[in-house]
C-alpha cells in the first residue's frame, strides 16, 4: 500500500509543485496522467524517495519514507520499492540474468538466481539470460527492466511511462504482464503515462492539472 498527503515540492523560487494525495493498495494500480510538463515524473521520483518533498507524507505500509535518513531511505528503495524508468540503465558488461542478481545482490547481500530464473521465465525471456542488455530489443529490455523491478518483491512498483516506445501489441503486453505480477506479488503498482491505449484500461486515475 501506499499512500500520500499534501506533498509540495519546487525545483526552484518559480516553480512549484502541490501535489495531489495518492492512494494505492497492494495488488492494485493507479495510473498518473497529465499534460507533459505537469511533474509527473517528477511526482514519481519523490514517491520513489529520488526527490525530497518540501513538504508532506509519503506512507508505504506503516513506513514514512519522507522522514527517513538519506542512508535509510536508500537502503529502504532497494528493498522495498521496484523501479522502471524510462531509461533502463543497465550494467552493460554484465549478462541479463547478473544485472537482476545484482539487484538483490545491491538490495540485501544475496545472489537470488532461482528468482532471477523465475521472472525471467514469467516475463518470456529466459532465451535472453546470458546475452549482454544491448543484444536485445527495446520491448525485451523494457521487459528485463521489470523482472529486475521485481527481484526484491518490492510493497511498491512505480513505472514511469513504461509503454512509451512500444508498438501496440508490446505496450499490451507490458501492461498485461505488469498488472498481473503486481496482482500475483501483491504491490501497488503506480504508473505514469500520457499514452491513450493505457488511459482507456484503468479506472484509478490522479489527472495532474
Ligand atoms: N532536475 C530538474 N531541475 C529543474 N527543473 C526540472 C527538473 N526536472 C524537471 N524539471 C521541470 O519540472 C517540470 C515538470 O517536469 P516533469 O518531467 O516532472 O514533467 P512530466 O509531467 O513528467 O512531463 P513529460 O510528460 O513531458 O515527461 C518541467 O517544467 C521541467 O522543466
Amino acid at each position: 500500500m501506499i499512500s500520500t498527503k499534501n506533498i509540495t515540492f519546487s525545483y526552484s523560487k518559480e516553480q512549484s509543485f502541490i501535489f495531489p494525495d495518492l492512494h494505492c493498495d497492494a495488488g492494485n494500480t493507479i495510473l498518473i496522467t497529465g499534460d507533459s510538463g505537469k511533474g509527473k515524473t517528477t511526482y514519481l521520483h519523490i514517491l520513489a524517495g529520488l526527490l525530497r518533498p518540501t513538504s508532506g507524507s509519503i506512507e508505504i505500509d506503516k513506513t514514512d519514507i519522507v522522514s527517513l535518513s538519506e542512508h535509510k531511505n536508500d537502503k529502504y528503495r532497494g528493498q522495498n520499492i521496484g523501479l522502471v524508468l524510462q531509461k533502463s540503465h543497465f550494467v552493460s558488461a554484465l549478462t541479463v540474468l547478473e544485472n537482476l542478481e545484482m539487484a538483490s545482490w545491491l538490495a540485501n547481500g544475496k545472489k537470488n538466481t532461482e528468482r532471477a530464473k523465475k521472472l525471467l521465465n514469467e516475463l518470456n525471456i529466459a532465451n535472453q539470460a546470458n546475452k549482454l542488455p544491448s543484444q536485445l530489443s527495446i520491448g525485451q529490455q523494457q521487459r528485463v527492466s521489470i523482472a529486475r523491478a521485481l527481484m526484491n518483491e518490492p510493497k511498491v512498483l512505480l513505472a514511469d511511462e513504461p509503454t512509451s516506445s512500444l508498438d501496440d501489441k508490446n505496450a499490451e503486453t507490458v501492461i498485461r504482464l505488469l498488472t498481473d505480477l503486481s496482482k500475483e506479488y501483491k504491490t501497488a503498482l503506480v504508473i505514469v503515462t500520457h499514452d491513450s491505449r493505457i488511459k482507456e484500461k484503468f479506472t484509478n486515475k490522479l489527472t495532474l492539472i
